[in-house]
């Protein structure tokens, strides 16, 4: 399952002697290229080694430029969303429409090879009725029994071992876990039993491997958000996003973590509003609505904000601008008429607006691209949680859940320099976000980072059952 260039050597790699100091990784040449030969791609630049306090993590071999790809990671087990069971290839998680032509049953796949790999588990699979199941899970937002069905199916058919996932970290259980676990474990195994499966055939199937592989997935699994590609794309994720409970806005900053509470006064309460509610917004608002657009609403503010003199038309133009195609600027007129429209009729004139041309809202559209963060609220309340579970279960923007081996050795820091990203199936890229020097430990964020230290740590400390300990933390930004 893993690729080719991180499967012996990685292996050999990945698991040094228990003892071997954190300061090996500097000495070591793995990832050079004198290893490799001229038609296999070089190792990864990477080694897991024992950190100082976080158990192993992943490390650099030698100097990584910010973007840089450092590696892929196939997973080692995955599932879509059961939202997106009829919109993704069954088995690599890539948009596919519902009538492809590599439809099997109620389950599609993107092409034939995922087809032919998917055999090992969907013989299996489409045997038993999961709908119990099913139905149990979705009613309590749960996403992770699916993966263990999985990967039940797969070791069925032979296609992996039991133990593949006892190498991963596992997270504490409570006894109420384990309990909620032996009724999951009834539903698997009821299904397979029904479908005609022996006690031999099952034999690995009891507690211990349940609790075990959903104990290690809790802590490893990612969830999968395919980046977008197109224009399309990015229509359909922000209208997922609109729609999602999750999300209460969003927001540009320049630099957050100086962001207080008097810059706060400064920009939002004196200045836009006079302007805004004297214009109509019913059309902007029922094309965005239409379209699942978010950001024109963040250019109208900014807008308000220049046109009442508590900002400049230029106050964003230091931020990185995302590229844009012909295609988004053709939308972007059309916002853009939109937004003027309103404004013209609420009486303004040419001098008032002469700033609200294509040329800014391109601009400013093209860095709140780039720079806008989701505003998730933390929940305060057990139902406020229930609601957020269901919003990101339900979301369109997760088309499924994944365990890989390598990208679970990398530790979490809130002010990451490595990030994990998807950007047409399941495939993971590790990316650098910065430069990273030889003998650095490489580490992405597990969480939303934008959220105060205090929801920072009882995020991680109830999801991940850890205390962390990252620069940013100890040094309670
Ligand atoms: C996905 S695993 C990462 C690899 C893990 N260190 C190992 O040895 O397999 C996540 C676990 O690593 C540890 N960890 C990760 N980031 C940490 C941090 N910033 N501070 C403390 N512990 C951390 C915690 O034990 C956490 O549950």
């Amino acid at each position: 399952m893993l690729p080719l260039h991180l499967s012996k050597r990685f292996v050999q790699r990945c698991f040094p002697p228990a003892n071997r100091l954190l300061t090996s990784a500097t000495t070591t040449t793995t990832g050079d290229r004198r290893s490799s030969s001229p038609n296999q791609p070089p190792p990864p630049p990477i080694q897991v080694l024992l950190t100082e306090s976080a158990g192993r993590g992943v490390f650099a071999t030698r100097s990584i430029e910010p973007g840089q790809l450092i590696h892929t990671a196939k997973p080692l087990v995955s599932h879509p969303s059961i939202s997106s069971v009829d919109k993704v290839c069954y088995l690599c998680l890539k948009n596919t429409p519902k009538c492809s032509e590599f439809q099997v049953e109620k389950v599609v796949f993107c092409s034939e090879e995922c087809r032919e790999q998917a055999k090992g588990f969907y013989e299996v699979e489409k045997e038993a009725d999961w709908s119990a199941l099913i139905a149990y899970c979705r009613t309590r937002g749960l996403k992770y029994p699916f993966l263990a069905k999985r990967l039940a199916c797969m070791v069925i058919s032979g296609v992996t071992s039991a133990e593949c996932l006892d190498i991963l970290q596992p997270a504490r259980l409570s006894a109420e876990m384990i309990s909620q676990m032996e009724e999951e474990l009834c539903l698997l195994r009821g299904a397979f039993e029904d479908s005609g499966m022996n006690d031999k055939q099952l034999t690995f199937l009891n507690i211990e491997w349940y609790a075990g592989v959903l104990a290690r997935i809790r802590i490893n699994a990612f969830r999968i958000e395919l980046a977008a590609n197109a224009y399309e794309d990015l229509l359909a994720l922000a209208a997922a996003s609109v729609e999602s409970e999750a999300s209460v806005g969003n927001a540009v900053y320049m630099l957050p973590s100086f962001y207080n509470h008097d810059c706060g006064k400064t920009l939002y309460s004196s200045g836009f509003y006079e302007v805004e509610k004297e214009a109509d917004w019913s059309a902007l608002i029922a094309y965005c609505r239409t379209r699942g657009l978010k950001y024109p609403f963040l250019a109208k503010r900014l807008a308000c904000m220049v046109i009442s003199g508590v900002t400049s038309a230029e106050c964003l133009d230091i931020l990185q601008p995302a590229r844009l195609s012909v295609e988004m600027i053709s939308q972007m007129e059309e916002e853009l008429c939109l937004l003027r429209g309103a404004f013209e009729d609420s009486g303004m004139n040419d001098k008032q607006l002469t700033f609200l041309n294509i040329e800014w809202y391109a601009g400013v559209l093209a860095r709140i691209r780039i720079n806008a963060f989701r505003i998730e609220l933390a929940a305060h309340s057990y139902e406020d949680l229930l609601a957020l579970a269901a919003a990101s279960v339900e979301s369109e923007a997760s088309v499924g859940n994944a365990v890989y081996m390598l990208p679970s050795f990398y530790n979490h820091d809130c002010d990451p320099n490595t990030h994990i990203v998807w950007v047409e199936n399941v495939e993971a890229r590790l990316k650098a976000l910065r430069e990273i020097e030889a003998g650095e430990e490489l580490r992405i964020c597990y969480i939303d980072a934008s959220m105060d230290r205090d929801a920072r740590q009882n995020l991680l400390s109830k999801g991940f059952g850890f205390e962390c300990n990252c620069p940013r933390c100890m040094s309670n930004d």
